[in-house]
């Protein structure tokens, strides 16, 4: 078993590069699918969520090679070969496969995805959509089955914005007959990121990014090179994590306005934060106000950022209160972070923090967050070593974690524990 190791109580210095983004990258990934030649994809993070999708594509049939932070991907000898189980179920995100093979082939078999689950995922507004097309979806033991003698476009009114279900609706879309239109579509850059790369690839696609995207279907879609845009999360956990150590870090490779709602968060709550074109310096101060913050859809302040929020809120004097309108119950991180010595409770969505000093302990992430959460806990610890362990979660989406963390004068390593039998 993996953990990772942290000695805190130094203020992280120095310069990160954060690397493409995972909630892009496994929509892109599958949407590769779509095209009938060589996909290059530039700026791709290495994390597990990706190696987990090179495999299924691989499986599939298509030609993959990745080196670095590119990857190709030969789609042209791809088969739609039904996959109930397997490495579907390591992700979330494999449900992607879902809208692409039912684009392309009219056909497709899935088993109900994986990845973090810190509570249901309901997956009923893909299916919404996917019927709406004109497909029929059936769930077999576990598995979706997904078939259309033809796909006609049509409007689609999503019940939540989801973020997961506009690009699944995009992806199937952009080879059905005609027009679609989905309504309350969810705006997060990512959506923006996989139309621009289905538009290269010869889809019509307008309006991603907005409330409102059209979608006229085409019949062939061919291959591209399309670079990432970077990960906002990674860099939030940084700018964060910068914060609460009360250090001087430059987050570089970033689009600001991807980041707005928290740099404005930190800043009510006295941190200095300087922004440059694609870079932003985050200042840390020895005394934090305490703040409340709500988790919403893009633009609002992200869930994906709200357990390392809780860290940060910790550090802060007074009482803060969290709450999460996308995830409710969005709060494994919290009994490990008492066990480090933080004053939490949670009562319905909300989280209420009281200031405090954290000490070292052994916890353990019981989602990917959760674990960053946990980390930037145990780095602003004074005295002790904290071990995190659920290493698996956080791999998924941080890449070279440790070595980053190092560089910035961090007191971290990574440990294997054998586990007797
Ligand atoms: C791979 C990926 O990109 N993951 C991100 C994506 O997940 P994902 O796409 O799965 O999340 P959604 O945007 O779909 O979920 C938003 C909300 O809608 C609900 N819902 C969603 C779909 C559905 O069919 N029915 C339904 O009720 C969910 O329970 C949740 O309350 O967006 C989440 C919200 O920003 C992020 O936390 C995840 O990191
Ligand atoms: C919840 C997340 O990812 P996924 O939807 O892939 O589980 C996340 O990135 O925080």
């Amino acid at each position: 078993m993996e953990k990772l190791m942290i000695g805190g109580g130094r203020p992280l210095q120095g310069v990160v590069t954060i690397s493409g983004a995972k909630n892009s990258a496994i929509a892109l990934i599958p949407a590769a699918i779509l095209a009938e030649s060589e996909v290059v994809l530039d700026n791709l993070p290495s994390l597990s969520d990706v190696a987990v999708y090179s495999e299924i594509l691989e499986e599939l049939g298509a030609n993959v090679t990745w080196s670095g932070s590119q990857m190709r991907i030969d789609p042209s000898r791809i088969v739609s070969i039904p996959m109930p189980n397997g490495p579907v179920k390591k992700l979330r995100a494999s449900y992607y496969m879902m809208g692409a093979l039912l684009g392309r082939f009219k056909e497709a078999t899935i088993g109900l995805p994986g990845g973090c689950n810190f509570e249901p995922r309901p997956i009923d507004q893909h299916i919404k959509g996917f019927e709406a097309l004109g497909a029929t979806v059936t769930n077999e033991h576990g598995s979706i089955h997904l078939y259309a003698k033809e796909l006609r476009g049509a409007k689609i009114y999503l019940d939540v914005s989801s973020v997961g279900a506009t690009i699944n609706i995009m992806l199937a879309a952009s080879r059905a007959k005609g027009s679609t239109i989905i309504e309350n579509a969810a705006k997060e850059p990512e959506i923006i990121d996989v139309a621009t790369l289905l538009n290269s690839m010869g889809a019509v696609i307008k309006g991603a990014g907005t409330e409102t995207i059209r979608i006229e279907g085409v019949t062939e879609m061919h291959g591209c090179r399309h670079s990432i845009i970077p990960d906002r999360i990674q860099a939030g956990t940084y700018m964060i994590a910068a914060a609460a150590t009360r250090g001087n870090v430059l987050i570089d490779n970033v689009i600001p306005k991807h980041l707005e709602a928290l740099t404005a968060k930190l800043l009510e709550m006295g941190v200095r934060i300087e922004e440059l074109d694609e870079s932003i310096r985050v200042i840390g101060q020895a005394k934090y106000e305490n703040a409340d913050v709500k988790a919403l859809i893009y633009p609002g302040f992200p869930t994906d950022l709200q357990s390392p929020m809780t860290s940060m809120l910790t550090q802060a004097e007074g009482v803060s209160v969290l709450s999460d309108f996308v995830y409710s119950n969005r709060f494994k991180h919290v009994p490990e972070l008492v066990r480090m010595g933080a004053k939490i409770r949670v009562e319905g969505r909300s989280a209420i923090i009281e200031g405090s000093k954290l000490n070292a302990a052994k916890v353990k992430a019981a989602d990917l967050r959760a674990g960053a959460a946990l980390v930037i806990a145990g780095l602003t610890v004074e005295e002790g070593i904290t071990e995190v362990t659920g290493v698996e979660y956080i791999d998924r989406g941080y890449d070279n974690l440790v070595s980053n963390l190092r560089h910035l004068g961090a007191d971290v390593w990574r440990e294997s524990e054998q586990i007797e039998e």
